[in-house]
């Protein structure tokens, strides 16, 4: 059996990123067609002090790429020894906590490893082998602790090194109401530097449109669950398409091909080829490569049951498992296939008949085991100690990095983060803000309420107070339930952008507030404007003011619990049946249904922030010399009207206070729960 052959050329050369990263080539020490035996492959590890720096001639030709071109510094990645465990949820002790330590799970057993800039390595392994578990922890992205070592040009994970690693995930998170091309320009308008005009970053964004495939569909929107977007190999080329933007020097894919067609798949592995080849770390999970996809990987580390059975050159896959007496069968075409085979303790020469009986007994589980032990214990004592050796020998000394870890920790500045956020997030969700069912639900809500209130006056003072708190309550839960989805729903997109460093949160947080403001405004404004002059409320304009600016204080009050509560607890269906307890204590304490609630729980209602709109609304509307209709042709004290009088309406001054202190409290609330539940 012939090893896989390396390709001399990659399919990108000649697009502009393929002269991008060619043009690499030429300036580095890595050879476009890297040996594929690994102990031929030593290169001197380059830091940050020694970026690549392309020639002048190159540099004349390629103005445009030029801080592009600089900003690229090759990663040589190490890793050894990962190991990683986790504990395991179990269902005892959900309702009283149980004692017993939860059980743990071995996930990466000792793997092993080096890639080098300008190489592709492949991680292959069955299904729950931990491919992905390894590429999260190459990444800096696992939560909890990895022992071993993963040192990045000799050092550990740091925030420069963040922002100079591309990482596309398996579920591709995109923002569906975005088209391809608006997506990839905020990408790049957040991720790339500020010495870039935003003329250069939107060009960036063409080459990299032109180089993915994506012209034909630019101007397609993305797409989500609910509705058809682009395609899936379209959506994957686009997250992809958003990590090339930043020119990462260690990019990282979770089964960028899985579900695509092998002509596309083919496509993206010789585009990640490509990139390799222009000097960057490339590493990619894959499920079941073809033999051609198989040939252009350098690297390939094989996981079975998360421990390492091969880990080095891809062309010398065969050669090595040969030589430890694993020979392909006769019918032997595709070299993943056979590894996938010994991966899950097949032996690849059995014939289908054998599989079938194989796989129909009883004990085929430690059949499997008796495969993959030897292979395990193979790779510890024949792969390991070269490879533990070569890891050694590569850069042993770490590179000083003068910077500070923290230094410039971000691309962009804060406002410019605050206006590319504000703007994205408007155009995301103007479906949702401005959705004709939110406008008709507000409509006919302040229509049918003007009717049924249709021009009360004093002389039905009940009904006006009444109307009043239904001011206060409709404008509490409306908001409320609103924002609670806020945070919950972006969760994943939040995680998967500030892992890769692109923006500060609290640029996030502040767009995100500003962005809901219109419309949270606009409705209840056009419901105030309705409803009160049907309802006949007081005819004063400062009083309507008034009245309007307490409903939308109000508004902002419960916008801010319900983004506290999405915060702390980012997952829907609690947060929601949160807000509604909160939200009917508040309605009963409110101080209109009851009016002799016991002392011991009366202290509920200088909680709610329904009451102090309430109250405030009631205070506006009447003063302390007003009469009112008490019995036929009897007139008496509107402060003396008994839903009022429990009230109170003085001390508006503590109202507003209390109102402003919950605006502020809860707002502080959400960030600090959303800031804790951040990956650091
Ligand atoms: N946090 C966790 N809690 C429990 N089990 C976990 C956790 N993380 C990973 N695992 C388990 O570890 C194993 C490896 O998971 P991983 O996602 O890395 O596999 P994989 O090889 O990428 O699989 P696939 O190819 O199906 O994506 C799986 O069995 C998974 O269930």
């Amino acid at each position: 059996m012939m090893p896989p052959e390396h390709e001399s050329s990659s399919s990108i050369s000649g697009s502009p990123v393929g002269i991008l990263v060619t043009n690499r080539i030429e300036n580095t020490s890595i050879h476009a067609d890297p040996p594929i035996s690994a102990s031929n492959n030593v290169s001197p590890c380059l830091d940050e002090e020694n970026p690549i720096m392309p020639d002048q001639h190159q540099q004349s030709s390629q103005a445009r790429f030029s801080v592009l071109c600089k900003s690229l510094r090759p990663v040589t990645l190490k890793f050894e020894d990962v190991a990683y465990t986790v504990k395991l949820q179990t269902n005892k002790g959900t309702c009283f906590s149980s004692s017993e330590p939860k059980p743990t799970r071995s996930v990466l057993n000792g793997v092993s490893g080096i890639v080098r800039p300008g190489e592709l390595l492949a991680m292959l392994g069955p299904s729950g082998s931990g491919k992905t578990t390894l590429l999260t922890a190459l990444g800096g992205r696992l939560p909890g602790k990895v022992s071993g070592t993963i040192t990045y040009n000799g050092q550990p994970f740091s925030s420069s090194m963040k922002r100079k690693t591309g990482f596309v995930s398996q579920d591709d998170v995109l923002y569906p109401h975005l088209t391809v091309l608006e997506t990839l320009t905020f990408a790049a308008l957040l991720k790339l530097p500020n010495k870039l005009t935003t003329e250069e970053k939107i060009e960036q964004v063409e080459l990299v449109i032109v180089e993915l495939g994506l012209t034909r569909c630019r101007n397609n929107v993305v797409g989500g669950p609910l509705f058809r977007g682009v395609s899936g190999g379209e959506r994957k080329r686009v997250c992809i398409g958003q990590e090339m933007l930043v020119n990462p020097s260690l990019l990282l894919l979770d089964e960028p091909t899985s579900g695509l067609d092998s002509t596309t798949a083919q496509r993206i592995l010789a585009t990640l080829r490509g990139l390799a080849r222009g000097g960057r770390t490339v590493i990619t999970t894959i499920h079941q490569p073809s033999s051609k996809l198989y040939r252009m990987f350098d690297k390939v580390v094989v996981l079975s049951d998360g421990y390492p059975i091969y880990s080095g050159s891809a062309g010398r896959v065969m050669e090595y498992f040969g030589s430890i007496g694993f020979v392909p069968g006769f019918n032997f075409v595709n070299p993943a296939d056979f590894l996938l085979d010994l991966a899950n303790g097949v032996t690849p020469d059995a014939k289908q008949d054998d599989q079938q009986e194989f796989h129909g007994r009883a004990d085929h589980r430690d059949d499997q085991n008796s495969i993959k032990q030897p292979l395990i214990s193979s790779y510890r004592k024949n792969l390991y100690p070269a490879l533990k050796d070569e890891i050694r020998r590569s850069c042993g000394t770490p590179v000083r990095s003068s910077r500070s870890s923290t230094e410039n920790q971000w691309t962009t500045g804060w406002w410019m983060q605050f206006k590319v956020l504000l703007r994205r997030g408007l155009k995301e969700r103007k479906h949702e803000s401005y959705s004709g069912l939110r406008i008709f639900q507000v409509m006919t809500v302040s229509i049918l309420s003007g009717l049924l209130w249709w021009h009360s006056d004093t002389s039905h003072i009940q009904d006006q107070v009444g109307l009043l708190f239904f001011f206060s309550i409709f404008w509490g839960f409306f908001p409320l339930f609103n924002a609670i989805f806020a945070f919950p729903q972006e969760r994943p997109m939040l995680i998967k952008e500030r892992s890769s460093g692109m923006y500060r949160l609290s640029s996030y947080y502040f767009a995100r507030m500003v962005g809901d403001l219109p419309m949270e405004l606009v409705l209840p404004t056009i419901f105030v404007t309705i409803t009160y002059w049907m309802g006949g409320l007081k005819p004063s304009l400062i009083t309507f003011i008034l009245t309007l600016l307490i409903v939308l204080f109000n508004v902002l009050v419960s916008q801010g619990l319900g983004l506290a509560l999405g915060a702390i607890l980012m997952e829907v269906k609690q947060a929601t049946t949160l807000a509604s307890v909160t939200m009917l204590v508040f309605l009963l304490a409110g101080g209109y249904y009851i009016q002799h609630i016991p002392a011991f729980i009366a202290w509920l209602k200088y909680i709610s922030f329904s009451h102090y709109c309430y109250k405030l609304l009631v205070g506006v509307q009447y003063s302390g010399t007003e009469d009112y209709e008490c019995e036929l042709g009897a007139h008496c004290k509107v402060l003396d009207f008994p839903a009022i009088e429990y009230l109170g309406i003085d001390n508006k001054g503590w109202d507003v206070f209390a109102l402003a202190v919950m605006l502020v409290g809860y707002r502080l609330l959400a960030y600090v729960a959303l800031r804790l539940g951040q990956p650091h």
